[in-house]
């Protein structure tokens, strides 16, 4: 098995304006470590993308928050997979539960943007998560199985294996509340269990699974301790610069 390249992703949401995007890539280009070592990825809203693409500089990539599945259409303030990737981007987010909750992105629609995804060689990072009542009432693994099995409809190994997976329980997003790295590692055991149902126990050991939910420069060392975690996807705190360069070290050291 080849080793897994750790993933740092920063999703910034609706944050920051073109200076201060400006001041953040200045800070962090040329202090990330090598591709090689890890992957540095900045989510950023799609009007700041072409921007930060000119000055990702050798090691840092960019990648969208979202984008419509058609190639094109009447979708009135919607970017097509196509825009995206003439901005720049490599990388599309897929699935954040923000999206599912607060636009109604349902199973269904995520399939598609991984479709579209891979036809115009964007690299997913799909989002996967359970709510708390979930948890509560121990479906868990059913919740993030369905969630599975439909994003990866229709798409076959080789594209599966390139798609980094981030699983978010819902209710550790922005809430301050991390899962323990124990239980976050135990969780993502079961996601790639999930993915070997779906392609085999190869593919399973190379795909890349993040955790996401208020992960912090206090708190990453001991979630990359855990033998499945392959990153974080990251939101408020990765909006400091040093913060950022913390992250990007500490998953060099994986
Ligand atoms: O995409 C990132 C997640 O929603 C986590 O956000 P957070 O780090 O602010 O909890």
């Amino acid at each position: 098995m080849n080793k897994r390249i750790p993933v740092i992703a920063a999703n910034w949401k609706m944050y920051k304006t073109k200076d201060e995007a400006l001041e953040f890539i200045f800070a962090v280009n040329g202090n990330v470590p090598e591709r090689s070592q890890v992957e540095s990825i900045i989510c950023a809203p799609a009007i700041l993308l072409n921007l930060l693409v000119k000055r990702e500089g050798e090691h840092l990539r960019i990648g969208a928050q979202n984008m419509h599945y058609a190639d094109e259409g009447a979708f009135t303030g919607e970017n097509s997979p196509a825009q995206v990737k003439t901005a720049g981007a490599d990388y599309i987010l897929i699935g954040h539960s923000e999206r599912r909750s607060y636009f109604g992105e349902t199973d269904k629609d995520v399939n598609l943007k991984m479709q579209a995804a891979f036809k115009y060689d964007l690299t997913p990072i799909l989002c996967v998560g359970e709510q708390l009542a979930d948890r509560e009432s121990h479906q868990t693994k059913h919740v993030l199985d369905a969630q599975l099995e439909k994003a990866f409809d229709k798409i076959d190994a080789s594209k599966a294996v390139k798609t980094i997976i981030a699983y978010e329980p819902v209710w550790a997003i922005g809430t301050g509340k991390t899962a323990t790295p124990e239980m976050a590692n135990d969780t993502i055991k079961e996601v790639r269990a999930k993915v070997a149902d779906l392609y085999g126990s190869e593919i399973a050991q190379s795909v890349r699974i993040l955790y996401g939910g208020s992960v912090k420069p206090n708190n990453i060392h001991e979630l990359l301790k855990e033998s499945d975690i392959d990153g974080a996807l990251i939101g408020g705190a990765a909006l400091e610069s040093n913060n950022f360069l913390v992250f990007t070290d500490a998953a060099s050291k994986k």
